[in-house]
């Protein structure tokens, strides 16, 4: 297994439209990377160049310690994971799992036994005579990552290889693959993971660390909770987290946060971790932090409500703004909705302070 490392890679497609514009990624061998963003975010793109399928404009991939910029797909010894699968039809799983040993000229009877260790690893042992016809999603899902696995890559690449399931085999494979990659350290065999999705939850949930991207650009690059309680910007604070943190636009003055009538009286719980006090600000705070209130706090009109089992999120207007908030649902019931206002303090001690110029979050990071 090795480290892997981007240095200001770049890429500019036919056209001239820059998709990646010199990012620096440094993976640590054995970790397990996500790269996260909306769509066109150019995490195919970054995952194509280090698979070797695109070719890099400018910048540096190495892999432990050889560049790979110039080197064909199959000789990075990387395996990559589509959301297609992308198994032969005509061949069985057995086949199917041997095929790149095949090519390697690897004899027969090495085959045979990674074949069974895989298969063993990935409790797939029952279908080794099938053809991928007659296999459900999932276990075509455990084939694919058997393939890769097979080959002993010093980097695995993953392709939103989860978004054909449905949510349930979904939720499930994510463990799988989780599971298996703590489970091959613990057997001393530590896999160097890159991991595309577009999806929050598969991000927040396997990844190690991970990297969120917009307009191929890297926006923070930091563990799950790391991003979730320290967001380094406005995008990243809206991106991650649902349901998706309330930023509340106003304007600073001494310790006053202004929002159109009403005024927020910043504490010391906020005002200490401030590094600087940009006049146009936002405030952002997640939805559990805003806190519903009986007769003081700020004055919002309640819309709608959802109803979430033990809790309720609460959708409001506030100074024209929609915002959230989560109640308990004894809490909800309680409420006094004769009219439609309600009242909301938020928990500054759990506040976020951007500068809505830059999008910089400049309020010092909240304790670990
Ligand atoms: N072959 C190409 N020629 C020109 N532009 C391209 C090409 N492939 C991708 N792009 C552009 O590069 C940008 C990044 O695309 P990419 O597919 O890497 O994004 P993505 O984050 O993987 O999106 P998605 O989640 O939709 O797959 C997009 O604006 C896309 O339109």
């Amino acid at each position: 297994m090795a480290r892997l490392q981007l240095s200001k890679l770049e890429k500019v497609y036919g056209g001239g439209f820059k998709a990646v514009h010199g990012i620096d990624l440094d993976v640590q061998e054995g970790e397990f990377m996500v790269l996260v963003g909306p769509s066109g975010c150019a995490k195919s793109t970054t995952l194509r160049m280090i698979a070797g399928l695109e070719e890099v404009t400018s910048g540096e991939i190495r892999i432990g310690d050889r560049i790979v910029n110039a080197l064909p797909p199959g000789k990075r010894r990387i395996a990559m994971v589509f959301q297609n699968y992308a198994l032969y039809p005509h061949m069985k799983v057995r086949s199917n799992l041997a095929f790149g040993l095949r090519l390697a000229h690897v004899p027969k009877p090495e085959r045979e036994a990674a074949v069974q260790e895989v298969a063993r690893i990935l409790e797939i042992e029952p279908l080794l005579d099938r053809l991928p016809k007659q296999l459900s999603g999932g276990q075509a899902q455990r084939v694919a990552l058997g393939r890769a696995l097979i080959k002993k890559p010093e980097v695995f690449l993953f392709d939103e290889p989860l978004s054909n399931l449905d949510a349930k085999l979904r939720a499930s494979m994510r463990v799988r693959i989780t599971d298996l990659h703590k489970r091959l350290k613990a057997e001393g065999r530590p896999s160097t993971v890159v991991y595309v999705t577009h999806d929050q939850t598969e991000a927040m949930t396997m990844g190690d660390r991970i990297c969120v991207m917009k307009d191929g650009h890297i926006m923070q690059v930091a563990t799950p909770k790391e991003l979730y309680d320290r967001p380094a910007n406005l995008f990243v604070a809206g991106f991650i987290g649902s349901p998706e943190m309330n930023v509340i636009d106003g304007e600073i003055e001494g310790t006053d946060f202004r929002l159109g009538g009403q005024v927020i009286s910043l504490d010391e719980a906020v005002l200490n971790r401030m590094q600087s006090k940009p006049q146009e600000a936002a405030l952002g705070i997640r939805p559990q932090h805003m806190k519903l209130s009986a007769g003081n706090g700020l004055t919002a009109r309640l819309r709608s409500a959802e109803f979430m089992g033990h809790e309720v999120y609460l959708h409001a207007m506030l100074e024209g703004k929609e915002i959230t908030t989560v109640a308990g649902a004894a809490e909800y019931d309680a409420l006094d909705r004769s009219d439609e206002r309600i009242r909301l303090t938020p928990d500054l001690g759990h506040a976020h302070i951007f500068d809505r110029q830059s999008g910089r979050n400049v309020s010092l990071p909240l304790a670990g």
